[in-house]
């Protein structure tokens, strides 16, 4: 029988600037995005039974019906009137809760698998609005890239591929809550604005040293704040050559990013054997957008 086997690639933000707060609580940011080549392995099989089952092969990650992936199988199966049942395998490499969009970049490969395993032909557009339904990263992840996010995330603006590149991803072994980091801006009172349109101008010119010479988030205000290991991080990756070193999303995930592979390497090298970091990934950006129709 017919499966859908997909990669889904996580995300780093060279930029995140909140613009405004929405009435339900949500802000509206601008952010320029970037998929990278870190992934989970996703595959949708067909089912007689009807509903949706799934296996994970991490045991601390609830494989039921509040999984991202299960829920967003089950949104479109009732969305488009889907009477058969699926089953999801779900291997995950993408460190959870880490600001690298891992559970949203499983939600909208799942959304592309549905697609492709009942011959639906929604459009990107349509994937996307439903994925928003589930949570703000999902739009980018359904279209990946790079691209400049707007709205709560959703309005997606695509930006020409980031030059190659080696991006280092460190993730220190904190848990970091999305929505309290969000809702503590509202208590900070130094916040730096990124320079959004020059980065987006730096990314139109295909110029890496001008997009992480402005890279920004303001995100950072809290969470660095609140964990200095975060701070030793970005600090390390500096001292070892990164053109840049940020954190992504709300966190607690640091990036650095390199043009030199050997610098990247000897930091990968040492991060991994120090205390700091309880996962480290040398990766690179991830160009190609989604085929919906593959
Ligand atoms: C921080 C980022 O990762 C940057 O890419 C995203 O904005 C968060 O994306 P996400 O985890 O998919 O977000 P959701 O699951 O939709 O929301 C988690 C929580 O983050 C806060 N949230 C999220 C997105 C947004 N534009 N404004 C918000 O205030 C809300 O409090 C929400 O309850
Ligand atoms: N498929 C999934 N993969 C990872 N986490 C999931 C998944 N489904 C649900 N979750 C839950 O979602 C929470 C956030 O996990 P996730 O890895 O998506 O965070 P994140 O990378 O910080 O997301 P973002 O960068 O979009 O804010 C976890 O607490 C986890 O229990």
């Amino acid at each position: 029988m017919r499966r859908i086997n997909l990669r889904t690639m996580a995300k780093i933000n060279l930029s995140l600037d909140v613009v405004g707060t929405r009435p339900d609580g949500y802000h509206d940011l601008r952010m320029v995005m970037q998929s990278v080549r870190l992934s989970d392995q996703v595959t949708v099989s067909p089912t007689r039974a009807p509903g949706v089952r799934m296996k994970t092969n991490l045991r601390y990650l609830p494989a039921d019906q509040t999984n991202l992936a299960a829920r967003a199988a089950a949104l479109v199966m009732e969305e488009c009137g889907i009477r058969d049942g699926v089953f999801i395998n779900l291997e995950k490499h993408i460190p959870v809760a880490a600001g690298l969009a891992g559970g949203s970049s499983d939600a909208a490969a799942v959304l592309v698998a549905m697609n492709l395993l009942f011959g639906l032909r929604l459009p990107q557009e349509k994937l996307r609005e439903m994925g928003k339904r589930l949570g703000a990263d999902i739009p980018f992840c359904v279209m990946r890239g790079t691209a400049l996010a707007e709205g709560i995330g959703e309005i997606l603006t695509p930006l020409p591929a980031l030059p190659d590149c080696r991006i280092l991803i460190a993730k220190p072994d904190i848990h970091v809550s999305t929505k309290a980091v969000f809702e503590a801006l509202h208590m900070t009172a130094d916040i730096r604005h990124p320079d959004t349109d020059a980065q987006v101008q730096a990314a139109q010119n295909r110029d890496l040293a001008g997009v992480c010479s402005l890279c920004g988030n303001v995100l950072e205000s809290v969470t660095e704040v609140r964990y200095p290991v975060i701070s030793r991080i970005k600090s390390f990756m500096q001292q070892q050559g990164a053109l840049v070193s940020m954190m992504s999303g709300s966190g607690p995930s640091v990036f650095g990013i390199y043009d030199d592979d050997r610098k990247a390497e000897a930091a990968r090298d040492a991060l991994a054997r120090g205390t700091d970091a309880s996962f480290v990934c040398l990766t690179r950006p991830y160009n190609r957008r989604t085929e919906i129709y593959d």
